[in-house]
């Protein structure tokens, strides 16, 4: 959001627009679209697990004439079939639009949640909760803050570095930036709802 203030610009007006002044629950996902598309893209454009787990192959195989010995390893490569032009045009760029058509989800296009957690029968248990738990951390951090470029102490503007550790899990490097309320009622949304010890 800090990269592409415009996204976040019209994430919020769809929640502004859609929630009035009340936070956000599961049940909006279907009238919040556009901020499933971003969920969608930001598990596509930097995808935290590049590579997925390695399978063996328990019997012998020919794929697209490829030969596949018994116990041969293979290391699923989700990073390409993310990066995959034909199906992401532009793959390099964040485009949460991609996903969208005539203000709705677009079901054809391929969905990023059907590889960044895995494949077949061993893949991600964890995906519906994962999934809605990220749709909801990112709906409700958009209702109530604004997140934009961190001002050194000379007033020039920060520009975070985008750089992404490497390996397994790949995550961004820490970068400085400024989450502020986005008003005095999102204040009072965000304390209605502080934990009591
Ligand atoms: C964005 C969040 C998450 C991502 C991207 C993710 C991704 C993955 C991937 C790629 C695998 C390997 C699947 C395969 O072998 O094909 C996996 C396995 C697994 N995940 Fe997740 N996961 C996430 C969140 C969670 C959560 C929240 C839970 C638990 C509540 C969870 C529980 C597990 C378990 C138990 C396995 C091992 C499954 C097995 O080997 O049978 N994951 N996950």
């Amino acid at each position: 959001m800090i990269r592409f203030p415009e996204v976040q610009r019209k994430a919020q007006a769809e929640i502004d627009r859609v929630l009035g002044g009340r936070l956000p629950e599961f049940n909006d996902q279907e009238d919040l679209p556009y901020i499933s598309a971003i969920v969608k893209e930001v598990l596509r454009w930097q995808p935290i697990g590049p590579i997925s787990v390695p399978r063996a192959a328990s019997e012998e195989d020919i794929y697209r004439g490829y030969y596949i010995p018994k116990g041969a390893i293979m290391v699923p490569n989700s990073w390409s079939l993310l990066q995959d032009k034909e199906h992401y045009p532009e793959p390099h760029i964040f485009r949460p639009e991609r996903f969208m058509k005539d203000g709705k989800l677009n079901p054809s296009v391929r969905d990023p949640v059907k590889i960044i957690f895995g494949y077949g029968r061993r893949s991600c248990p964890g995906t519906h909760i994962a999934l809605s738990f990220l749709w909801l951390t990112a709906a409700t951090l958009l209702k109530t803050f604004d997140l934009s470029k961190a001002v050194d102490e000379n007033g020039n503007t920060i520009e975070p570095s985008m750089e992404f550790h490497a390996g397994v899990i790949c995550e961004p490097a820490p970068f400085k930036c400024n989450i502020k309320p986005r008003s005095a009622e999102a204040k009072e949304l965000i304390h209605s709802v502080e934990m009591t010890p």
